[in-house]
């Protein structure tokens, strides 16, 4: 008997089809409607239906993948939330002519004062998407022993893997409600990475979305922030390639909603007010409202959901490369509007990092200068001190060390705390009450 494997030819391809929807009659191997297991060259939808025919064992996958389980889209909320009015950063101009200058004067403002603000046109089909936010909420329902076979090691402050929520929140004797899986990118560094069986079932489709992620959006605000600095086009872009090593993750993500009596007690604190690690956070927009921003006044202010859009923020390195000027703003999570209080928010997101030998000295930007954020010889100075600075990779292992290697995250008790990290010559503050 021949086993049916990956990429083998099957014959769907003489299969009746019709224009969009694809149904395989007759001759058709009883698999899963997937379309990893064929190499079918009419597929066009992501989504197919197969129909099982009970013959024909020889094309049977002994190992099939586990159906995906549907995830569906909440209501937004009806409650007038105090919303944070983030600029909307349209990426169908990007490539129309004067379009990149066009969206570097309105990302401008969004970057300095905000560090937050929305894209929307990325190229990334609803489809797509809705197969990751599948993906990852089959990924959280499996029995935890299945979800621990890969964690993250926080001892060496490695995010990638699976991380359980099963610290308290400061001495409030309440746990985390939130889980993650952390998936590094598909390059030859990672490969070696284990992933699980899960993943690599839908590698097919996780790794190019994870890709894709990059091209379509990271790679194009790299060459916003670089015509705002006035530096080549390429400059960060390099600093934080796809296909150069470094932390980047794709995230799937799921706070459990928790008893108001709990939450009572650890103030709504879903997630403590904190400034993003790396480079850069894109959170693919979701309806369930629960992430807040501190403004330029202080004051917290919700982040609307943009159907479609995903909202992005600069984050702690991108802060000292440009001596400030890009903003890593603090953000937290807090227990949602009471008509979404009892539901599952569930998170996709891509956390851009630095390259890992990239050193976190300030970039030659003119802008800069003219700012007085950047002396004429601290510019030139940069280029000869970057052996001795601290790399991408040190600073965000430290980083996610520092945050997460400990048994009981922190809580915001309403007394403010000014707990500095420092790895060297950076500075951060740890949390924000
Ligand atoms: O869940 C969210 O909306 C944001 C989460 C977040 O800030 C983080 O994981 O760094
Ligand atoms: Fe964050």
């Amino acid at each position: 008997m021949m086993p049916f494997s990956f990429f083998q030819e099957c014959s769907h391809k003489s299969s009746s089809t019709t224009n969009n929807s694809f149904t395989f009659k007759g001759g058709c191997p009883p698999i899963r409607p997937t379309i990893r297991y064929c190499k079918v060259e009419v597929l066009r939808s992501p989504r197919l239906t197969f129909e099982p025919i009970s013959s024909m064992p020889a094309l049977v996958n002994p190992n099939p993948p586990p159906e995906l389980l549907s995830w569906t889209e909440h209501p937004v909320t009806t409650e007038p939330l105090d919303w944070a009015p983030l600029a909307i950063i349209d990426l169908a101009k990007f490539d129309q002519p004067g379009g990149k200058q066009e969206l570097a004067n309105e990302l401008k403002d969004a970057v300095k004062l905000w560090g937050f603000w929305t894209v929307i046109n990325t190229g990334i089909s609803q489809e797509q998407l809705d197969r990751q936010l599948d993906i990852g909420y089959t990924f959280f329902k499996q029995p935890l022993a299945e979800k621990k076979k890969v964690v993250c090691n926080f001892s060496e402050g490695n995010y990638f893997g699976y991380r359980e929520p099963y610290r308290l929140i400061g001495k409030s004797g309440v746990k985390e409600n939130m889980e993650m899986l952390n998936l590094p990118k598909y390059t030859s560094h990672y490969e070696s990475f284990p992933r699980h069986d899960l993943i690599e079932a839908y590698k097919d489709e996780i790794q190019p979305f994870h890709r894709l992620v990059w091209d379509n959006v990271i790679r194009k605000l790299f060459i916003l922030f670089a015509i705002i600095l006035e530096l080549p086009e390429e400059y960060f872009v390099e600093k934080h390639h796809y296909d150069k090593p470094s932390e980047d993750h794709l995230r799937y993500m799921i706070y459990h909603p928790r008893p108001a009596e709990e939450d009572a007690k650890t103030g709504g604190q879903w997630s403590p007010g904190h400034t993003g690690f790396g480079a850069m956070t894109l959170l693919f927009s979701q309806s369930v409202a629960a992430l807040q921003i501190r403004t330029p006044n202080n004051e917290w202010k919700w982040v609307k959901h943009v159907p479609g859009g995903i909202t992005c923020n600069a984050a702690d390195t991108l802060s000292f490369l440009t001596k400030g000027y890009i903003k890593s703003t603090v953000h937290r999570v807090v227990r949602p509007p009471a008509d979404q209080a009892n539901l599952e928010r569930l998170g996709l997101f891509y956390f851009v990092r630095p390259g890992d030998d990239i050193p976190m000295v300030p970039v030659p930007s003119p802008v800069l200068i003219r700012e007085g954020l950047l002396s004429e010889e601290e510019a030139r100075l940069g280029e000869e001190q970057a052996s001795e600075a601290v790399k991408g990779f040190e600073y965000v292992r430290a980083r996610v060390k520092n945050v997460h290697n400990r048994n009981a995250r922190h809580v915001q008790d309403g007394k403010g705390t000014h707990e500095v990290f420092r790895v060297k010559n950076l500075e951060v503050q740890d949390f924000y009450a």
